[in-house]
C-alpha cells in the first residue's frame, strides 16, 4: 500500500489559485467553500502579494501548497525554504536538481513541510527538452530526477499523470506523487502537453491532482470541483 492510499478523495484535489490578486483568491476560496480542502499558491498569486494567504488558509483549516519552484544557489534555497516552512505550508516545490534538493532538505527541518521536486514541467514534451539542449527525453529525465530526489530525501515529486505508474514502481510507496496536467474529458488543454483525466490519473497511482483552469475558469467553479472529486472518489472506489 502506498503512503497516500488512505487520503480522502476531497484532500486529493489541489486547486491552483492562479488568479489576479489576493481579493480574487479570497473570493474564489469563499465560492468553493467546503468543496475544496487543499489550495496551491503559485508564482502569479505569490508575486501579487499572496504569500500571507498561506497562514490565512491554514487558520481556516485548509491545506496549502506553495508552488514557487525554488532554484538558486544552495544557501539561497536553504534559507528561502526555512522561511516558507515557518509560514506553515504543507507542500513546497523546488526544481529537481541535486544541489537544489539537498539545500531545500537542509532548510525544511523536521516540521510539517513536505518538499516536492519538479521533475519535468507538464507543458514540455521531448521536442521541448531537445530545444533546451537535453539529449534525453521526458521519460528518462523524469526517472533520473525521481531517483535523485529520493536519494536527497525529498518527500515527493511533481510529474505528469502519464509517468505515475512507472515512477511509482521506481521510487516505491513512500514518496507523494503529485500531478498537474489533469484535464476532465473534453476540457481545453491550454499549454499542458502531458495530460490525463482525473480518474485515469488516480487509477495510475497519483496521490494528489493539481487543477487550475478547469476549476477557476469554469462557469460554476464549485460544480467543477465537485465533479472532479466525484471522479477521484469513483477511481479510489470510495
Ligand atoms: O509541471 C508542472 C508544474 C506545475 N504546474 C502548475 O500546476 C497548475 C496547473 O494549472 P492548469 O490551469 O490546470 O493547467 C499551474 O499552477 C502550474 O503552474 C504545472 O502545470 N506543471
Amino acid at each position: 500500500m502506498t503512503r497516500g492510499a488512505t487520503i480522502p478523495a476531497r484532500d486529493r484535489l489541489i486547486v491552483a489559485l492562479d488568479v489576479d490578486g489576493v481579493e480574487a483568491a479570497r473570493a474564489l476560496v469563499a465560492q468553493l467553500g467546503d468543496s475544496v480542502s487543499f489550495y496551491k499558491i503559485g508564482m502569479e498569486l505569490a508575486y501579487g502579494g499572496g504569500l500571507p494567504l498561506v497562514e490565512e488558509l491554514k487558520a481556516v483549516g485548509k491545506k496549502v501548497f506553495v508552488d514557487l519552484k525554488l532554484h538558486d544557489i544552495g544557501q539561497t534555497v536553504e534559507r528561502a525554504t526555512r522561511r516558507i516552512a515557518r509560514l506553515g505550508a504543507d507542500f513546497l516545490t523546488i526544481h529537481g536538481f541535486p544541489q537544489t534538493m539537498r539545500a531545500a532538505r537542509q532548510g525544511a527541518g523536521d516540521g510539517g513541510l513536505r518538499l516536492l521536486a519538479v521533475t519535468v514541467m507538464t507543458s514540455y514534451d521531448d521536442a521541448d527538452l531537445a530545444e533546451a539542449g537535453y539529449s534525453i527525453g521526458v521519460a528518462e529525465l523524469v526517472s533520473r530526477r525521481a531517483i535523485q530526489a529520493k536519494d536527497a530525501g525529498i518527500d515527493g515529486l511533481i510529474l505528469s499523470p502519464q509517468e505515475v505508474a512507472p515512477i511509482r514502481a521506481l521510487v516505491g510507496p513512500e514518496m507523494a506523487l503529485v500531478t498537474p496536467g489533469v484535464r476532465p474529458a473534453g476540457a481545453a488543454l491550454g499549454d499542458q502537453k502531458r495530460v490525463m483525466t482525473p480518474g485515469a490519473a488516480i487509477a495510475a497511482g497519483a496521490d494528489h491532482l493539481v487543477v487550475g483552469r478547469p476549476v477557476t475558469q469554469a462557469p460554476d467553479p464549485r460544480a467543477a470541483a465537485d465533479a472532479i472529486v466525484a471522479e477521484i472518489s469513483a477511481a479510489i472506489g470510495g
